[in-house]
């Protein structure tokens, strides 16, 4: 039997206010010096789990694309892909935050069609937050959806709407672009931002980061110093199939689903499924 961890828990994560969490509770966490969790959920039925596990913020990934449509990166999924997917997590919460990720060429071309695609998310989806990917290339976009009080999260490092401009899903941030970095980071929380997720940077890049900033930093492979982690669920559940090396396994949902999908079937190939127990008469 394993012994059992004590874990810190912060007051943010399975906060009980009875409310959503809000930007002011995520800075406060911060200054309080709280780490906390963020995954992904793109239906009501997981963002009820998570939810209730105290989950503060729930993230409508972009990563739909890949983890549920089956496309082989983000770039195919459409404002009208993911518009029901965040009124569903939205549905499905009570407590979290719902932060909903612009999909790509939803905000690029300009300030103008950022706010139009944020302004529908919060609108139609019910969404409490945008997230977007980049750095100074969109402090336009960043100032008009704060202007228009829309909290933005920002994504710097590998930003996966750029994988073609890549060359693949790599490392961002060593050398002299982690200089590039550092300065994107202060331009978009001096442009309002009230968060940023650092994806596939050194640790050591992560950690001045985090320091640097007053704003929280989430970190999705960038080591352990980010103020919170976030993690595709289908990944730490064990349910994606070559998961990055960031990725830790809490679960084994593949194997769980395939052992009781069988079972379902041998039972009823063999005519034992259903028994009385489980009809009517
Ligand atoms: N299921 C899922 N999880 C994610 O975390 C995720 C998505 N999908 N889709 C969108 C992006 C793509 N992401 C990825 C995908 C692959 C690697 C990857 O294979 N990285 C290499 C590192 C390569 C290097 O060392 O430069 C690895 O081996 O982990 C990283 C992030 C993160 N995001
Ligand atoms: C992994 C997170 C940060 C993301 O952008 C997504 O799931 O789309
Ligand atoms: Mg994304």
């Amino acid at each position: 039997m394993s012994s059992p961890v004590a874990v810190p828990k912060s007051a943010l994560y399975g906060g009980q206010s009875g409310r959503r969490i809000t930007v002011r509770d995520v800075a406060a966490a911060k200054e309080r010096g709280e780490k906390w969790p963020m995954v992904t959920a793109y239906d009501a039925m997981t963002a009820r789990v998570f939810d209730e596990a105290g989950i503060p913020v729930l993230l409508v990934g972009d990563s739909a694309a890949m983890v549920v449509y089956g496309y082989d990166s983000t770039l195919p999924v459409s404002v009208d892909d993911l518009m029901p997917l965040t009124a569903a997590v939205v549905r499905g919460s009570s407590r979290a935050m719902v932060v909903a990720d612009l999909p790509f060429g939803s905000y690029q071309a300009s300030p103008q069609q950022a706010l139009e695609t944020a302004v529908r998310f919060m609108k139609e989806a019910g969404a409490h937050a945008v997230k977007l990917e980049g750095g100074r290339r969109v402090l336009p976009q960043v100032e008009a959806l704060v202007s228009a009080g829309i909290p933005v999260m920002a994504h710097l490092g590998l930003t996966p709407q750029s994988v073609n401009a890549f060359g693949g899903y790599r490392v961002q941030g060593r050398g002299q672009a982690g200089d590039e970095l550092m300065a994107d980071a202060k331009d978009l929380q001096a442009a309002g931002a009230f968060s940023v997720v650092l994806e596939c940077v050194p640790a050591e890049l992560a950690e001045r980061v985090t320091t640097s900033l007053a704003i929280p930093t989430i970190g999705i492979g960038a080591g352990p110093s980010t103020d919170a982690q976030v993690l595709v669920w289908q990944d730490l559940m064990g349910l994606t199939a070559r998961p990055a090396k960031f990725v830790k396994k809490y679960s084994d949902l593949a194997g769980e689903m395939d052992r009781a999908v069988r079972a379902f079937a041998d039972e009823v190939t063999g005519g034992v499924f259903p028994s009385a127990e489980h009809t009517y008469h």
